[in-house]
Order: structure tokens, then C-alpha cells, then sequence
């Protein structure tokens, strides 16, 4: 097989944020754990300004766009206010989410299929922007078409149910993020994928050709706990270029 393209590491600071409004101060600052990540080798920051707010604030967001040095990827719901913050900001990437204020935690891809009309002009309008737009989808053929249809040039396959199954469950919730990716490919789709990846299970995923980014968070963080969030995101990514060396030999 020729040389892959790089897997790039996007690192969620999320649930620094979640630490830090425990106790409503301003410590741990994300912007602190933004620096480190990028001086661990993260490619990328993700961070998910909620219209609750539960986590990542907007001064989280002032921060990150005045001081970060690598890319921005701001996740967001289809809202008319989440519209207007990222074109004041201008992030090089923007990563459409579904989002349910009872939810603890993303708990599923947008339905980019059903909701076509909502969604079709705020992504012409982030991408007029110059703003990199990508829909977290499940990795459904329906969902694909509708991201090319809707003009997206990224989509982010959601590893949630992958991460959760196990078995031979598992394997076929894997079989499906593998033809969702090739069908990425074929569609002129670039391909990326994250929610729930961990130590355990990063390397199938990391070892799918058609995957360019990883975005991941919440097991960075609780692992940072243990062992600092530099060894933690080296370690995570030893193991995506473990898995990606497996298939490129
Ligand atoms: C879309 C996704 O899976 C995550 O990037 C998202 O940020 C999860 O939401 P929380 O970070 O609030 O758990
Ligand atoms: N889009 C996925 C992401 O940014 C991180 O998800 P998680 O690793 O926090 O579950």
C-alpha cells in the first residue's frame, strides 16, 4: 500500500473546562492544556462552545483564538448564535454537532439527511467564511450523501457505538466505519472520526486508511489525571502511528 496520508491528532480540552467549572474559578485553564497538547504533537484543538455552556465558555473561545498556535476546530450546534460567534472568530474549522441540553454527552450524529433545509445555508455561509466545515455524522451512506449534498468538505464519523460495543458486536460496528471511510473516498469526502476513543480502541480506527483526523477528548483528560496530559497524548499518539505503520508495511 503507498504512504497514507498523516493521521492527525485533534485533542478535545473539554472537560478541562468541565474541572474547572466545578469549583467556578479559573483553574485548570484549558488554554493551559490547549499549549500543552500542542506541545505533546497534537495537530489540532477541538473545543465544544454547548449553548448551555456547561464546559467550554465563550472567554475559553476569546482565549484560544488570541493565543493558540495550532489549528482551532470550534464544535457547534446549528444555531443562528453559534452561527455568528464562529464567524467572529473565524476558526479554521468549524464541526456541526447535535445537541440536547438533557444529554450528558454527545449521543449521536447530526441527522444531516432530515434536516437539509436548516443546515444548507449555515454551512455555505461558514464555508464563504473560509471556515473548514465538518458534519459529526454516524457512519450511515444516507448521512454521506447528505453531507456532499449539503456542500460539507469534511465529515466526522461518530466512534461512540464502536467504542461502547464489544465482541463481535464491536467488529461490525468497526465494518461499518471502514465503509463509511471508503465511501468518504469515493464521495471526495475527507474523512475524520472521534467520541469515546481511548487507549483500547484507537488503533482499529487509526489503522482505517480513508481517516485523516482523530478528535479526542474526554479519555485524554481522565488519563492526564494519572499520568500529565503530555505523556498521556504522546502515549495515544504512539499508538494511532503504531496502527497506522501496521498497514502502510
Ligand atoms: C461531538 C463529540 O463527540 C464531542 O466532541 C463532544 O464535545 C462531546 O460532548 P462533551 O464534550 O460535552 O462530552
Ligand atoms: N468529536 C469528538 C471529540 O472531539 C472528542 O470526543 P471524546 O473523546 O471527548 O468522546
Amino acid at each position: 500500500m503507498s504512504a497514507l496520508p498523516p493521521l492527525r491528532l485533534g485533542v478535545n480540552i473539554d472537560h478541562v473546562a468541565t474541572v474547572r467549572n466545578a469549583r467556578g474559578g479559573a483553574l485548570p485553564d484549558p488554554l493551559r492544556a490547549a499549549a500543552i497538547a500542542a506541545a505533546a504533537g497534537a495537530d489540532g484543538i477541538t473545543a465544544h462552545l454547548r449553548e448551555d455552556r456547561r464546559h467550554i465558555v465563550d472567554a475559553d473561545i476569546d482565549g484560544l483564538m488570541r493565543e493558540l498556535k495550532i489549528p482551532l476546530n470550534l464544535e457547534m450546534a446549528a444555531t443562528p448564535e453559534m452561527l455568528a460567534i464562529a464567524l467572529r472568530h473565524q476558526p479554521h474549522a468549524a464541526c456541526i454537532v447535535p445537541e440536547k441540553r438533557e444529554e450528558r454527552t454527545t449521543e449521536g450524529g447530526l441527522d444531516a439527511a432530515g434536516q437539509h433545509n436548516q443546515l444548507k445555508p449555515l454551512v455555505a455561509r461558514l464555508r464563504d467564511a473560509g471556515i473548514r466545515v465538518s458534519l459529526f455524522i454516524e457512519a450511515d451512506s444516507r448521512q454521506l450523501e447528505a453531507a456532499v449534498a449539503l456542500g460539507a468538505p469534511v465529515v466526522e464519523l461518530h466512534t461512540g457505538s464502536y467504542c461502547e460495543a464489544e465482541g463481535e458486536a464491536q467488529k461490525a460496528e468497526l465494518l461499518r466505519l471502514q465503509k463509511a471511510a471508503a465511501l468518504c473516498a469515493k464521495f471526495g469526502l475527507e474523512c475524520h472520526a472521534g467520541h469515546g476513543l481511548s487507549y483500547a480502541d484507537v488503533g482499529p480506527v487509526a489503522a482505517i486508511p480513508q481517516v485523516r483526523e482523530l478528535n479526542i477528548g474526554h479519555f485524554l483528560i481522565g488519563e492526564a489525571i494519572f499520568v500529565g496530559l503530555d505523556a498521556a497524548i504522546r502515549e495515544m499518539r504512539r499508538l494511532m502511528d503504531q496502527a497506522r505503520a501496521g498497514i502502510a508495511a
